[in-house]
C-alpha cells in the first residue's frame, strides 16, 4: 500500500478515542478521522484537546483543532466526497452496531475498504457482513480497559495486545498500530482469540452488578465464583460445538480457570499476582454502561453463551440469570449494589 491510508474510527468513544489520539499522533503514517456524537466534541473542545496515556505512562495529547470530528458519517462524506476510507474501526458498542453498519453502506460494494469490527462478543464480523457483502471485513479484538480520567484524558487501565485478523490489510493495520504506540499483534484464529475474550468479557457482568473495579471484584472470592460458573457454562458448550477458544492465561489451560477462580482467598490471592496486577481503577466496559445509565451488551456475552447452548440444547442457567439480573438492573439507571453472595445466591448456588 503506498499511498497514506486514510482510517476512519467510527464509534469515537472510550476506545475510540484512545485509539484516535494515538493515531491522531502519527500523521506522517496515517490520517485519522472520528465519528462521534456532536455532544462529546462539544466538550472535546472546551478541554481543548484530546489525550490518551498508556500503561508505560506515555501520554500523547492531540490539540483540539488538529483532530478531523464529524457527527455522521454522512458529515465526513460531505466534507470528503471523494474520499473512501482504507479502513474503518467499528468501535461502537454492539448494540447499536447495526445502525452503524447502515451508515457503512455506500462502501457495501466497495471491496477496497476493510471494515475492521472493533467490539466485544463473537460474531460482529459476520453481522456486518450480512449489510456490506462486497466489503472486506475482518475482526478485531481489544484486550483493554481504558478509563476517563478527565474531560477528554483517556488512560489503559488494563493489559494485553490487540490482535487483527492476519490478512495482507490487517498486517498494514497492526504495523501502524504499533508505530502509534499500541501493541498488536495479528491472528489466523481470530475466532478462538474472540471465543477466549467472551470468556473473559463474562466477569464484566460481575463487576456491573456489584459496582465494584476489577481488581475489588477478583479478591472477593463469591464474586470470582459468580464467574468461574459463567465459565464453566461457556466451556462446557464451546466443547460442544467444537470451538478451541484461544486462552488468556498463558501456560493455564482454560478448563483450569474455573477452579482457579473458585479457590479461597488465601490461595487465588497467591497464586493469581499477575491477573491482580492490575490498575485498581479498572473496571468495565459494562460497568461503564450501568454508571451512566445505559444499555449493556449483556445479550452478546453471557446471552451469547445462552443462545449457543440453546442451539446445541446444552442449558446454561448460570449466564441466563445473570442476564436477567443485569436487565433488571439497567431497568433503574445506575449502577448494581449487590454483593458476591447476594448474585449466588440469586442464581441459586448458595
Ligand atoms: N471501554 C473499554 O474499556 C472496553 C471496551 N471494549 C469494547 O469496545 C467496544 C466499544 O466500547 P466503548 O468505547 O467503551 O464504547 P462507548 O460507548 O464509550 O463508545 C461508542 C461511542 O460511539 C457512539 N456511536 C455509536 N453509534 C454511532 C454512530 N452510528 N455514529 C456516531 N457515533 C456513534 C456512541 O454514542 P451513543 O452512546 O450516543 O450511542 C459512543 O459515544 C464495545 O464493544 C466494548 O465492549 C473492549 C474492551 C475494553
Ligand atoms: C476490561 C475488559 C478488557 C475486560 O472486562 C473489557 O473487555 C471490557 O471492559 O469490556
Amino acid at each position: 500500500m503506498s499511498k497514506k491510508p486514510t482510517i476512519m474510527v467510527l464509534g469515537a468513544g472510550f476506545i475510540g478515542s484512545y485509539l484516535g489520539a494515538h493515531l491522531a499522533n502519527k500523521p506522517d503514517l496515517c490520517s485519522v478521522h472520528l465519528i462521534g456524537r456532536q455532544s462529546y466534541f462539544t466538550t472535546l473542545q472546551s478541554a481543548g484537546s484530546l489525550s490518551a496515556t498508556s500503561q508505560s505512562g506515555t501520554t500523547v495529547t492531540i490539540p483540539y483543532e488538529k483532530l478531523n470530528l464529524y457527527d455522521s458519517v454522512d458529515a465526513f462524506c460531505t466534507a470528503h466526497p471523494n474520499v473512501h476510507p482504507t479502513y474503518i474501526i467499528v468501535t461502537v458498542k454492539r448494540i447499536t452496531a447495526h445502525r452503524a453498519y447502515a451508515d457503512l453502506k455506500r462502501w457495501g460494494e466497495n471491496p477496497n475498504v476493510t471494515v475492521v469490527t472493533m467490539m466485544n462478543g463473537v460474531r460482529a464480523a459476520d453481522e456486518a457482513r450480512d449489510v456490506l457483502k462486497g466489503c472486506d471485513v475482518n475482526e478485531g479484538m481489544w484486550p483493554f480497559n481504558v478509563i476517563e480520567t478527565d474531560t477528554g484524558h483517556f488512560e489503559q487501565a488494563s493489559g494485553g495486545d490487540v490482535f487483527v485478523e492476519d490478512s495482507e490489510k490487517g498486517r498494514v493495520l497492526a504495523g501502524i498500530f504499533r508505530e502509534s504506540g499500541i501493541p498488536t499483534q495479528v491472528s489466523a484464529d481470530m475466532h478462538g482469540i474472540l471465543y477466549g475474550k467472551l470468556l473473559i468479557n463474562l466477569h464484566n457482568a460481575i463487576s456491573a452488578l456489584t459496582g465494584l473495579p476489577i481488581q475489588q471484584e477478583l479478591s472477593t472470592r463469591s464474586a470470582r465464583q459468580v464467574w468461574a460458573h459463567c465459565m464453566s457454562e461457556a466451556l462446557d458448550i464451546y466443547r460442544a460445538n467444537g470451538i478451541n477458544p484461544v486462552s488468556f492465561l498463558p501456560h493455564v489451560p482454560l478448563s483450569i480457570i474455573p477452579y482457579l477462580l473458585s479457590l479461597p482467598n488465601f490461595l487465588f490471592l497467591r497464586l493469581a499476582t499477575r491477573m491482580l496486577s492490575i490498575d485498581p481503577r479498572a473496571t468495565s466496559s459494562m460497568y461503564e454502561d450501568l454508571r451512566k445509565g445505559r444499555p449493556t451488551e449483556i445479550e452478546y456475552l453471557q446471552g451469547e453463551i445462552v443462545r449457543m447452548g440453546r442451539e446445541c440444547g446444552i442449558a446454561a442457567p448460570v449466564c441466563e440469570r445473570v442476564v436477567g439480573l443485569v436487565k433488571d438492573v439497567e431497568g433503574k439507571g445506575g449502577l448494581g449494589n449487590l454483593t458476591g453472595e447476594m448474585i449466588l445466591d440469586a442464581l441459586e448456588l448458595i
